[in-house]
């Protein structure tokens, strides 16, 4: 069945033909996103929704997403999603980080110029008539400090500009390294530094705990008299009841929005005072912007539910459409290791160690481990899935170690997943030979050599003659048919194990049975 795609905000119709080009059914209800009842309602139909900023995915939406495997936001911020609940029902989120920052940018840079030159209540007062050229005095930009908190894609193309303009910039952002402050010309330097030097203010961050009201009524306060400032990224960042006071009181000139701490902003703080100028988050909205974003994601989302390449995702690592077919077989391998070893583990698991040996230590490993640990988790844990599992583990206390060793052993790659309970340690490792299907080849260092089968039962035994026989005759006689039968063991006379696949499931009495056998310690029906 074709995967089902939902677009829930105003896309651009680009988006819908990619989706039907490459063979996805999609439904285009660009009003849907202000309808949380509605989108409620449906979105249990679908694996994948498409959005802008108008849709919330929240844990209500999500509870009823059964479907669902993909949220793309045509965008960069992905604050209106709900990331640790999608995470949490294994919903890969992806935003487009790069497709609208260049309109932003120039976006800000617009509203820099409307400032210093007043030039909406300009065109107000020219169209109503008034010709009030003496009371629109402006301000050259030119040789102006510009202060650019949050220097990442965006806030380094306002730089850009700027420094094009002929300003000078200084940026406030603790991530920004000396050399690329160098390379992109500008100024790196404290907060409180860019705020007593800044004649223009714009912001750039994320809205996060630390970058929330960044620009407080503190920081406002030690802004040169007649600073403007200019807010494209997100509401919150700057305290707007603080700021209004001090446009009020003349100390900041002028005050630029396209984003507030509520959307829709049908009123502000802000509203009505002198030099203020709002726009309606238009940041991103240019038809380039628009068309860049939408063909973006529609690529995205379709790449991961026909390939499962993923890019751009919030909430797991990247994995390329070239990457994809070669980690296809060693996600299987991985996530059987850990089915295998959950099925076997009864208490709390303490440590799970994951070693890659081999090729396989050149691939995404981490999402090797992820689907390790989702096979681990979800014998006793149903709900849990390759971008679920690594932030369960987490709640649950579970310590994940990984390894890599890019030297070859017996086998080309090789993966070995260690359980550490409180009484006991188990090792599992398994490969993927050449036919693309992945094999156990050793359990607690005895060697084996078998398939994953849908039905199979393992026992540990003491090495004694006479068990293989007993063991055959009682599945026999109980009607089980054996496909396959693999044996190991660490030493003559010493432990052994069978891991036998059987055709239809092993009753509950029959496993009792085998458990009652002269030397075996150990029998357990595996489903793969
Ligand atoms: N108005 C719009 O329509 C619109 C459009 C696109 C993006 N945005 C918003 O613009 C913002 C920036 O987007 P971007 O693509 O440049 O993001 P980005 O991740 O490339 O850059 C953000 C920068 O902020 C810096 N930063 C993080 N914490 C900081 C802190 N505490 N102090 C100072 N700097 C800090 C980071 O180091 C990074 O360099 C985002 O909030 C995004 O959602 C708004
Ligand atoms: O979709 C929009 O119009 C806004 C997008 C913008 O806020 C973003 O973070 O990319």
């Amino acid at each position: 069945m074709a995967p089902r795609v939902l677009i829930s905000d105003a896309l651009s119709p680009a988006a819908v033909q990619i989706f039907k080009d490459r063979g996805i059914e999609v439904d285009f209800q660009p009003a849907l996103g202000k309808d949380k009842d509605k989108l409620a309602e449906i979105i249990g139909d679908y694996d994948g929704l498409a959005i802008r900023s108008a849709t919330k995915v929240t844990p209500k939406i999500l509870a009823n997403a059964a479907r669902l495997k993909v949220v793309g936001r045509a965008g960069i911020g992905v604050d209106n999603v709900d990331i640790p609940a999608a995470t949490a029902r294994g919903v890969i989120v992806m935003n487009t980080p790069f497709g609208n920052s260049i309109t932003t940018a120039e976006h800000a840079i617009a509203m820099m110029f409307a400032l210093a030159r007043e030039i909406p209540a300009a065109d107000a007062s020219t169209q109503a008539g008034k010709w009030e050229k003496n009371r629109f005095m402006g301000v050259e930009l030119t040789a102006k400090t510009l202060g650019v908190i949050g220097c990442g894609n965006i806030g380094s193309i306002v730089a850009d500009r700027a420094l094009g303009l002929k300003m000078k910039v200084v940026a406030y952002d603790p991530f920004l390294s000396p050399e690329r402050a160098l390379d992109l010309g500008v100024e790196k330097v404290e907060l409180d530094e860019l705020l007593a030097r800044a004649d223009v203010i714009t912001l750039h961050t994320p809205l996060t705990d630390k970058t929330r009201n960044v620009l407080s009524a503190e920081a406002i306060a030690k802004t040169k008299k007649g600073v403007r400032i200019v807010n494209c990224a997100r509401g919150g960042l700057v305290d707007e009841a603080a700021l209004a006071e001090a446009l009020k009181s003349g100390h900041v000139a002028g005050a630029a929005f396209d984003v507030f701490v509520t959307e829709p902003a049908t009123e502000n703080p802000l509203f009505g005072l002198p030099g203020v100028i709002c726009t309606p988050h238009l940041g991103a909205s240019t038809t380039e912007a628009q068309e860049n974003v939408a063909l973006q994601v529609a690529e995205q989302m379709s790449d991961y539910l026909l390939r499962g390449a993923i890019s751009n995702a919030v909430n797991f690592p990247s994995i390329t459409a070239e990457e994809a077919p070669k980690l296809k077989p060693f996600i299987e391998l991985a996530e059987k290791l850990g089915s295998f070893a959950g099925q076997l583990t009864e208490t709390d698991i303490k440590t799970v160690r994951i070693t890659y040996d081999g090729a396989v230590a050149g691939l995404k490993i981490k999402a090797l481990t992820s689907s390790a640990v989702a096979g681990l988790l979800r014998p006793a844990l149903q709900d849990v899935n390759v971008v679920s599992a690594p932030s369960i583990a987490r709640e649950r206390g579970i310590v994940i170690e990984e390894t890599t060793r890019e030297v070859a052993g017996d086998y080309e790659s090789l993966v070995t997943l260690t359980v550490v309970t409180e009484k006991m340690e188990r090792s599992v490792s398994g490969t993927v030979f050449a036919d693309g299907r992945p094999r156990i080849v050793d359990i607690k260092g005895i060697k084996v050599d078998a398939e994953f089968a849908p039905s199979m039962l393992y026992v540990t035994n003491e090495d004694r003659p006479g068990f293989v026989g007993r063991f055959a005759s009682l599945l026999g006689d109980a009607g089980l048919n054996i496909a396959t039968f693999a044996l190991g063991r660490d030493r003559q006379g010493g432990d052994a194990i069978a891991l036998v696949e059987v055709d239809g499931t092993v009753p509950a009495e029959i496993i009792d049975k085998v458990q009652q056998l002269p030397s075996v310690k150990q029998a357990k029906p595996l489903v793969f």
